[in-house]
């Protein structure tokens, strides 16, 4: 058996961005640059004013004298003269600030009385111009490469002049389940011995919040063929699969042999952690295969640590970026450790992390109460409430 540090490892060296294509900002959401965003225009395009009211020459600013308005300029029509001494004109917030003025009085500020214009106001020292390129230059780096676009770093792209980036492509994932005890949900009930399928909906739900594209969904009986069958198909249409099931020791855990003989190269197999001791990883010419157990908590948590892993990396983000493990106060105490480094499934609350009681690899209601997993290292000592221990959002 594997340490987990090492199997990680080993999932972080095959965790390499795929090939990079062009989207359109519209689609860009949660996709990694594959190359930087560069402005594309200086921001703002000229000298603008930052509120609604008349430009002026500062020099000539009194309280009480009179100023000829002598135009208008609005956002995106610029005032297509020179402001000479004791003239304003009127402009609004975004407008280019007219030449010769250098100043722009508020217009809650003034008098107006046909075309003339007397500041009234107390008179702030603000000139309330944006200046030219205060924001970015053409050219600037906006984004860097590897940058996860999200809805803040899309207001920057856009404003960049910039119709469409460079990403790289999105994972295509496939996940197999198998078991011939296993029925689509609300169709167990039909037959007698069936459990309804549960444990893809996470890893293909987890997959997808982790940057990948769904493209296969197969529930396969424990029969060679149709698993041979079904391993084919995902492995010609998809980068990574995941596959639940089948991967301990018994008499009808064929699934990892059965991608062995299709040709996939075991990375690792058996790993010496709890929940998850049956996890292999294999590689088949550019396919990534993860072998997942049954046990819908260990297959969530297992999925929770390796694909988030491998999929943040093969989407173009740091392989890291999936495990952040930060400190948090246990509410409640926890047994020593065995010599499998341990995940512990948890819930969090202001206080702090309380250990869910039940820690069963089979659970599926426990998936709904843990928000957390607490990491334990092998051979750790018991935690009494109130130790510091790592945890990841689950
Ligand atoms: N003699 C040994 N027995 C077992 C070992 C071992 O080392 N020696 N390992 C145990 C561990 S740990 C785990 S975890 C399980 C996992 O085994 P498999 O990956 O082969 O999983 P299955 O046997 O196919 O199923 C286990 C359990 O989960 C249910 N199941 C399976 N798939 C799903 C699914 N997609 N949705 C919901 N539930 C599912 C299945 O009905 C079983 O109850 O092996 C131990 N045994
Ligand atoms: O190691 Mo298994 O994944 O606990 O039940």
């Amino acid at each position: 058996m594997i340490a987990f540090d090492a199997a990680l490892a080993i999932v972080v060296a095959e965790a390499k961005p795929l090939a990079a294509e062009a989207v359109a900002l519209g689609a860009a959401l949660g996709r990694v640059l594959a190359e930087p965003c560069v402005a594309q225009v200086d921001a703002p395009r000229s000298d603008i004013s930052v509120m609604d009211g008349y430009a002026l020459r500062d020099a000539d600013l009194a309280l009480g004298a009179p100023f000829r308005v002598i135009g208008a300029a609005y956002p995106g029509t610029a005032f297509d003269g020179v402001v000479q001494s004791r003239a304003c004109v009127r402009l609004f917030t975004g407008a280019p600030l007219p030449q010769g003025a250098d100043r722009v009085v508020v217009q809650e500020d003034v008098a107006r009385d046909g075309d003339t214009m007397r500041v009234v106001g107390t008179l702030s020292g603000k000139r309330y111009i944006r200046p030219h390129g205060s924001d970015f230059r053409m050219g600037d780096v906006l984004l860097p490469r590897g940058t996860m676009l999200g809805p803040r770093a899309l207001v920057a792209a856009a404003g960049a002049d910039v119709a469409t980036l460079a990403v790289w492509r999105r994972p295509r994932l496939s996940v197999i389940s198998t078991g011939d005890e296993l029925a689509e949900p609300g169709h167990a009930r039909e037959r007698t011995g069936s459990i309804p399928e549960s444990a893809s909906y996470g890893a293909a739900a987890l997959g997808e919040g982790w940057g990948a594209q769904m493209i296969g969904r197969y529930r396969l009986r424990d029969d060679i063929a149709e698993l041979t069958a079904g391993a084919t198909r995902a492995l010609a249409e998809a980068d990574v699969v995941v596959v639940t099931g089948g991967a301990s020791v018994g008499e009808k855990d064929y699934a990892k042999q059965i991608f062995v003989s299709l040709g996939t190269e075991l990375l690792f197999s058996r790993i010496a952690i709890m929940p998850g001791k049956p996890v292999w990883f294999g590689r088949r010419g550019e396919q990534l295969v993860l072998g997942l157990p049954g046990n819908p908590s260990s297959a969530m948590v297992t999925a929770r640590l390796f694909l988030t892993t491998l999929l943040a990396g093969l989407s173009g983000r740091a392989p890291s970026a999936a495990l952040r493990w930060r400190s948090a106060t246990l509410t409640a105490p926890l047994d020593a450790v065995s010599a499998r480094e341990t995940f512990v499934r948890a819930r969090c609350d202001g206080e702090g992390v309380a250990p869910l009681a039940n820690q069963d690899s089979g659970l599926q209601r426990a998936l709904a109460e843990a928000d957390v997993l607490i990491r334990r290292l092998p051979h750790a000592a018991a935690a009494p409430a109130g130790s510091t221990v790592s945890v990841i959002d689950f």
